[in-house]
Order: C-alpha cells, then structure tokens, then sequence
C-alpha cells in the first residue's frame, strides 16, 4: 500500500515540528519526509532522532517536489516562510500550518500558498524543541482547522486527512473566532503564568516565595517554561482578542476580590469553578470519543508506576489516557483511561489484585 502523502516537508523542526514529522514516520503516512529549519542545530538532531529523512538549511528547488508542506515556524516568522517558499511550491500541493494565531497568519499564508488551510493543534507542551517531540503529542489532540470562503476543496479534504491520520480530531472554527477562543483558553493562562511568575521574581522574599511553591503555583504556571520566542509571539500577533481576554480577567478578579467580603456568595463561585474544572480533562469533551477512567493510588516508591503499567500491558489491556493527579511525599495518583468500560473493569480487578487502591 501506498502511504497517505508523497514527499512532506515540514517547515520549523521544534516541538511541534518535529512531533509532525515523527507522527508521519511513524504512522507510514509520506514517501519522504523533508525537514528545513535555519537553526543547523536543529536539523543536526532531526536527522539523528529519527524524525525526517532529509534536512534542508535552504529553501529551494527541493520545495518544488513537495506534495505536502507544514509551517511549524513560530507565529512570528510564518508569512516570512511563506514568501520564501511561494516562488517554489508546485501548484497541486496542499499546505497548512500549526502556528497558535489564525486570522492574520491565515489572511498572509493563503495569498502566498497554493492549497491552504490553517490549523492548529491544541495540544503542546512546556518544552521546546526537537529533541522533546514526539508523535504521542498530537494523538487524540482537538486540531483546529480554519476554513475561509478562499479554501479549495482539494485542501480541505486533504489537510483533514492528514489530522485524522496523525490520530487528531479536526474542528473546523472561523479564524477571527478561533483567535478569540484561544485568547481566553490558551493565551491568556500563559500571561497569567508570565504574571504570577513575575510577581515572584520582583518580590523582596522571592527566594522564600520559591522554596514555598507547592503543587498549586507549579501546575498554574507551567506553560510559562516553554520557548519564550514562540509564546511571545503567540501572544503578540494575538493582542487585539487578548487584551478583551484581560479586560474580561480583570472584571472577574475585582468581582472575586469583593466576593472576599460575601463567603457565602464566593463559596457558589468556588462550586461553579470546581464543576467546570472537573468536567474539563480532554477525554470527556464531546467530539471526543468516551473514556472510561480509574484513578490509582500509587505509593511514592521507584518502580511503581512501571509495576502498574505492566500489569496492565501483560493482561493486554491498552491504557488510552494517562495523567498524574497529585504529587504528595507519601502517595500520588493516576488517572488511567480506557477506550471501553470492559477494559476498565478489567484495570480494575488486576489493580486491585496486585493490591492498589482504585477508584
Ligand atoms: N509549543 C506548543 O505548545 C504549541 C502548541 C500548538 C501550536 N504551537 C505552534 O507551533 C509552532 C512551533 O512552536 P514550537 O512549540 O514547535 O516551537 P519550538 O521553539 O520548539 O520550535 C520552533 C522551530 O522553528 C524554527 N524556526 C525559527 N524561525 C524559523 C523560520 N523563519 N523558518 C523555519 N523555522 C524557523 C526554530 O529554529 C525551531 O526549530 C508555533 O507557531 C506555535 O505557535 C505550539
Ligand atoms: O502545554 C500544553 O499542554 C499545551 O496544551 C500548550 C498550549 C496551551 O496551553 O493551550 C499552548 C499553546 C498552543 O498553541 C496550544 C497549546
């Protein structure tokens, strides 16, 4: 059989990048996969991990034999990329990018690009670069396409394919509304983060501040250790809907702040955050399909979450969903989730029997 695509290239091998290129390679999904990226470096440990076939430090004729290019460059640089690569690309070949910000990137991208479609994967991580990348990234994720009356058939079809075949879920959004739902759900966190870690990092009792740090103030602000060039210019190129975002921030915290007086009326707020908040994880979002979840108690010793993983995996039972839920000195847990309850009542029995607490 044929793979889905011929030659692939993709434009930018960082994180994201290279999680698409390592999702083609790995899926069997393109012929070749070509990565460019001005950083030598970058390609230097593409081509080592694995992740593309060839690495290009030019753009050039090479982008002529493209049947598929990916702009993976931050917000930033991508109209830039796409005046370089328009002289090159091929006529039929179909084009997308995974940059954070869609209306001006997409108004740039489809005036240079033969074929475009934008699109954006909510899914990422606080680490940058290549050598974080992996295929697992994007398995499972919302990828949100962002189709204009410009957008030809041929790119929507093919740009949707490809989404499904890196194990995605598309979810076709406008892109001036696409900015302003990621203003509120993406961007405006991690200026938050940027925030509460400014705050740290300009008070006289920082050092104490940061001794003190527990689970709360790590899991608010880790979005703030990614690539500060990549956030920067997602926020940046965002700032008309993130400034309502703030604006709309700033109501709700002086709304809390005189809440502080009234606790019975904060404790309603604190319920309706705690409902919206638990029925948030990704498994449970509608357009996705059901998960069946466990949590595990898993005692703070080495090995335990190998001992649990393998059970698991010996009695054939496939974990779909992993996340660690707390983090204590005495006991963490583990959310699992399975793909059928059948397998989840199976988790649970082995569990159970090699002596966890399950819930
Ligand atoms: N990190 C995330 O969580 C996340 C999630 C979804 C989408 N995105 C988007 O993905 C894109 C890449 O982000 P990342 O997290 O992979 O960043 P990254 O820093 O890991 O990688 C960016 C790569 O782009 C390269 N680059 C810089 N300028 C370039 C140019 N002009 N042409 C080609 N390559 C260039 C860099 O050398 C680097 O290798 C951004 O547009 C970002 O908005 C990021
Ligand atoms: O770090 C993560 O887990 C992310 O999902 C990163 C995240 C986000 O926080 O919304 C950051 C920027 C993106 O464009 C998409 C995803």
């Amino acid at each position: 059989m044929r793979p889905l695509f011929a030659k692939v290239g993709v434009f930018g091998v960082g994180l994201l990048g290279g999680s698409v290129a390592l999702g083609l390679k790995e899926r069997f999904l393109a012929e070749e996969v070509h990565v460019y990226d001005p950083d030598p470096l970058a390609l230097e440990k593409a081509l080592f991990l694995g992740v593309a076939d060839r690495a290009h430090r030019e753009i050039g004729p090479w982008v002529g034999e493209l049947s598929l290019g990916i702009l993976a460059a931050p917000v930033g640089a991508l109209k830039a990329l796409g005046q370089a690569i328009a002289p090159h690309a091929h006529p039929e070949s179909l084009w997308t990018d995974v940059g954070s910000v869609k209306a001006k990137v997409v108004e740039a991208l489809e005036n240079l690009l033969p074929h475009f479609l934008g699109g954006h994967p909510m899914a990422g991580s606080e680490r940058a670069g290549v050598e974080n990348a992996h295929a697992g990234l994007l398995e499972n994720a919302v990828w949100v396409l962002t189709p204009t009356h410009r957008t030809t058939s041929r790119a929507r079809e093919g740009i949707r394919r490809l989404v499904e075949a890196l194990g995605a879920y598309p979810l076709e959004v406008p892109p001036r509304l696409h900015d302003e739902l990621v203003a509120r759900i993406s961007h405006l966190p991690y200026l938050l983060a940027v925030a509460l870690n400014r705050m740290v990092a300009q008070s006289r009792d920082k050092d104490l501040l940061m001794f003190l740090a527990a689970g709360g103030f790590r899991d608010l602000t880790r979005v703030a250790s990614g690539s500060p060039r990549m956030s920067r210019d997602m926020v940046v190129e965002n700032k008309e809907a993130l400034k309502g975002a703030i604006e709309e921030l700033r109501e709700v915290l002086l709304e809390l702040e005189g809440l502080l007086e009234s606790p019975e009326a904060l404790l309603e707020a604190a319920e309706e955050a705690k409902r919206t908040r638990d029925s948030l994880p990704i498994v449970r979002r509608s357009l996705l399909p059901e998960m069946h979840d466990l949590s595990v108690q898993v005692p703070d010793r080495p090995g335990e979450i190998a001992r649990i993983a393998t059970a698991l995996g010996e009695a054939g039972v496939n974990i779909k969903d992993i996340e660690v839920l707390t983090i204590r000195e005495e006991a963490g847990a583990l959310r699992l989730g399975f793909a059928t309850r059948e397998e989840r009542e199976r988790a649970r029995e082995i569990l159970k029997e090699a002596g966890y607490r399950v819930r």
